[in-house]
C-alpha cells in the first residue's frame, strides 16, 4: 500500500480499561477528547439496541447524557472506536455488512458546536460513512409553478441511478396524484413541530400557510442509496441549508414573466383560486430574493423547458463539460486496518479491511462521504487477494 497502517482498529476494543471508576457494562468504548471521555455503547447485547452515549467530564467529575442528533447505528456484537481529527470518533461496528460498518460520532465539529449553542446542552451527532464519491446534494428553489417538479422529474427519469429525491415533510393536504412517502411525508403540524424541536430537521419553513421541512433522515436515505440528493425547497429553506453544514449546490429557477407563471399555475389546475393568488403574491418576493440574496450559485430561466433542462444538466456536469468539483471538508491523512473475522462458507479466508479516510466529505447532518474501503483476503495457502468494497 506504500503507507504504513496507522491503527488496527479492532485491537482498541481489547484490554481497554475505563480508568475512572465506571463499572464496565460490556460492549463499551472510551474515547478521550480534551477534558471529556465519550463512553459509547451500553449494556444491552440485544441486536436491536442502538448505541448509547454518555460523557464523563473530567474537569467537573460529572456524567452528562448528551442530546444525540442523526440516525444512530444499531449494534449487536460490539464496536471499536478511534478519534479522528480531534472532532469526530470513527466507529467500526462488529458483525455488520460492509455498507453499514463505519460510522462517525461527531463530538466537536462546526455543526456540533453550532447545535450546542442552539440546544444549550452537550450535543453529539451521528453520521454514517458511505463509500464512493457521491457528488454534493443539489438544492432547487423557485416560485410555485415555475417548473421545479417538472425539471426534477425529467432528471430522475433520465438518470434514475444517479439522483434521489429528498422527500420533505409537509402539513399541506395531498394533491390528487400525490403519494405519501413518495412526493411528501404528509404530517400533522403538532407531530412535525415536535420533531423539529428534537433536532430531526435539517431545515423547515412556513410556505404559503403550511409547514414544510427536510428531515435529516430524508437526506441520509438518499446518500445511503448511493445517489446524489435533490432537494426541492423554498428560498427560506435554501437559506437555512446554506447556513447549515450540508455542502450543496444551490440553483434558483426563474419564470420568464409573472404572467407566464400565472398561466402555468392555472393550467396545472391543482390549487384553488385563493391558493393561486397567495402563491403569486409570494412569487414576487421569492424571485427578488432568489436573484439578489447571494444564496444561489446559479439562476436558470425556465422559458423553453428543453433548453432549461439542457442548462440544468450542464450545471450538474451531465452535459459534456467537467462536473462541478467538490473539495474535501476535512483532510485526514490516515489509512487504517481493521481485522474482520468474517467466514465465508467453504472458505478459510480472514479479511483485513484497509480503510482510507484521507478524502472524507460532508458529515452530520447527513452522511460522511468519500470512504474508501479495500478488503484483503488472506487465504490459508498464503496467497493474498485485494478487492474493493462498494
Ligand atoms: N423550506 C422548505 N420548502 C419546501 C420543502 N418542500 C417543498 N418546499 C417548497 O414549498 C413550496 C410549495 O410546495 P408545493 O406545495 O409542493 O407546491 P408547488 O411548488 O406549487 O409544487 C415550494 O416552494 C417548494 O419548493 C421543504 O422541505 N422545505
Ligand atoms: N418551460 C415550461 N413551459 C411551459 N410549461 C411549463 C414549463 N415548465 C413547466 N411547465 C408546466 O408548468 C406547470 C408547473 O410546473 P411544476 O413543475 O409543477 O412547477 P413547480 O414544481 O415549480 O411548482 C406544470 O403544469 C408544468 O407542466
Amino acid at each position: 500500500m506504500g503507507e504504513a497502517p496507522a491503527f488496527f482498529v479492532d485491537n482498541l476494543q481489547n484490554g481497554f480499561s475505563n480508568g475512572f471508576g465506571l463499572k464496565s457494562k460490556g460492549f463499551e468504548t472510551f474515547t478521550d477528547v480534551g477534558d471529556k471521555t465519550f463512553v459509547i455503547g451500553g449494556a444491552n447485547s440485544d441486536s436491536t439496541s442502538s448505541v448509547g452515549i454518555q460523557i464523563y467530564d473530567k474537569s467537573t467529575g460529572k456524567w452528562v447524557i448528551p442530546t444525540v442528533l442523526g440516525t444512530k447505528p444499531k449494534t449487536c456484537k460490539g464496536h471499536s472506536a478511534i478519534l479522528l481529527n480531534e472532532d469526530r470518533i470513527m466507529i467500526s461496528i462488529r458483525g455488520s455488512t460492509p455498507d453499514d460498518c463505519i460510522w462517525f460520532l461527531e463530538v466537536d465539529t462546526e455543526y456540533v458546536k453550532e447545535q450546542k449553542k442552539d440546544f444549550g446542552t452537550e450535543v453529539v451527532a451521528w453520521s454514517k460513512g458511505v463509500t464512493g464519491e457521491a457528488e454534493k446534494p443539489v438544492v432547487i428553489s423557485g416560485p410555485s409553478g415555475v417548473g421545479k417538479g417538472t425539471l426534477i422529474n425529467m432528471l430522475m427519469k433520465e438518470f434514475p441511478s444517479m439522483f434521489g429525491f429528498s422527500v420533505s415533510h409537509t402539513t399541506r393536504a395531498p394533491r390528487g396524484m400525490e403519494k405519501n412517502g413518495v412526493h411528501y411525508h404528509f404530517t400533522e403540524r403538532n407531530v412535525m413541530e415536535n420533531d423539529i424541536k428534537h433536532g430531526k430537521f435539517l431545515e423547515f419553513a412556513s410556505v404559503h400557510g403550511n409547514l414544510y421541512g427536510t428531515s435529516i433522515e430524508a437526506v441520509e436515505a438518499v446518500a445511503d442509496s448511493g445517489k446524489r440528493c435533490i432537494l426541492d425547497i423554498d428560498v427560506q429553506g435554501a437559506r437555512s441549508v446554506r447556513a447549515s453544514y450540508l455542502d450543496a449546490v444551490f440553483i434558483f429557477i426563474c419564470p420568464p414573466s409573472m404572467r407566464e407563471l400565472e398561466e402555468r399555475l392555472r393550467a396545472r389546475g391543482t390549487e384553488t383560486e385563493d391558493q393561486i393568488l397567495k402563491r403569486l403574491r409570494n412569487a414576487e418576493a421569492e424571485i427578488e430574493q432568489g436573484e439578489s440574496s447571494g444564496i444561489f450559485d446559479y439562476i436558470l430561466y425556465n422559458d423553453n423547458l428543453e433548453e432549461c433542462y439542457e442548462n440544468l444538466m450542464e450545471l450538474l456536469g451531465l452535459g459534456g463539460s467537467a462536473p462541478i468539483k467538490q473539495k474535501p471538508l476535512s483532510k485526514i491523512n490516515k489509512k487504517m486496518v481493521i481485522n474482520c473475522e468474517t467466514k465465508e462458507v467453504g472458505n478459510e479466508a480472514k479479511n483485513l479491511i484497509i480503510l482510507d479516510v484521507s478524502s472524507l466529505k460532508g458529515g452530520a447532518p447527513g452522511r460522511t462521504r468519500g470512504l474508501n474501503i479495500h478488503a484483503i483476503d488472506l487465504f490459508s495457502d498464503g496467497l493474498n487477494g485485494i478487492r474493493e468494497l462498494r
